[in-house]
């Protein structure tokens, strides 16, 4: 199991492309949100639109979603076919209507399913993506009264949707359920109202810490090499073998 971010900035970043991953696990490629970046970036590596077998959504955010009528069309003017779209069966109705709808529909009686083969999810079970890949979808706190879904990949392996600090559940995740690795959104300067900040991240016990790894992040990200405690980022482009008990030698962390 492989994974590659498309990029790790935060929705106004520049430096960095929007905060996607591509996770490949015996070749099947599925791409964990969709935004304004990501028909570029996945060209620059080299992938094409028909190259993925499945699509994850997290939330509604340009960052995260704003790359999918790009995405619809190419499929199916291009490529003759509807991927496989998976997102919480809270979000199918405003992805639609709130957000797709307006660049997509040309004929009134078109819907999202048109477009994608909806797999709605229903959060706090376990749901196979592909063979070898399962995710459960947590609602995690991103905007108020906004519905926003972090990742359990295969048990091991936490992914943030945007989120707040949640230092509870990180430590129960830990504790409780097994996660050997975390890839956190991290806003690098206080306050954090809808994003982690890091000094937030900094307070997480030392244990916690050694499996948190930060992505979308600002432009000034390498000004704070070094000052992430026991946390280490994430670099988006480069592909990381996502073994839970070699994961952090790939950042010289031996354990
Ligand atoms: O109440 C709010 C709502 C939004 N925002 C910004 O808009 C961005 C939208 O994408 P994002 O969720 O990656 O990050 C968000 C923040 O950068 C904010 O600062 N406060
Ligand atoms: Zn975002
Ligand atoms: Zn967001």
């Amino acid at each position: 199991m492989k994974i590659q971010m498309l990029g790790t900035g935060s929705a106004f970043a520049k430096a960095f492309n929007n905060n996607n991953a591509l996770l490949t696990v015996d070749g099947l490629n599925v791409l964990v949100d969709c935004g304004i970046t990501a028909p570029k970036a996945l060209y620059e590596l080299g992938y094409s639109f028909n190259d993925l077998d499945a699509i994850l959504i997290t939330h509604i955010h340009a960052d995260h979603i704003g790359g999918l009528e790009e995405l619809a069309f190419q499929m199916k003017f291009i490529f003759g076919r509807k991927p496989i779209l998976y997102l919480a069966d809270a979000l199918v109705g405003t992805l639609w209507e709130n957000s797709l709808k307006g660049g997509l529909q040309q004929d009134p009686t078109e819907t999202l399913e048109d477009f994608f083969d909806v797999r709605p999810l229903n959060e706090g079970v376990a749901h196979e993506l592909v063979p070898g890949l399962s995710v459960e979808l947590i609602a995690t706190k991103h905007i108020p009264n906004k519905r926003s879904y972090s990742l359990l990949f295969n048990e091991f392996f936490f992914y943030s949707g945007d989120m707040v600090f949640d230092a509870d559940l990180l430590d129960d995740l830990v504790d409780n359920r097994g996660v050997q690795v975390i890839f956190h959104d991290c806003q690098l300067h206080p306050p954090g109202v809808v994003h982690a900040c890091l000094p937030q991240l900094l307070t997480l016990r030392q244990s916690v810490q050694e499996r948190v790894y930060l992505m979308h992040y600002g432009d000034d990200q390498r000004e704070f090499i070094g000052h992430t405690g026991h946390m280490s980022f994430i670099e988006q482009q480069k592909a990381y073998d996502l073994n839970p008990l070699t994961f952090a030698r790939q950042f010289g962390i031996m354990e």
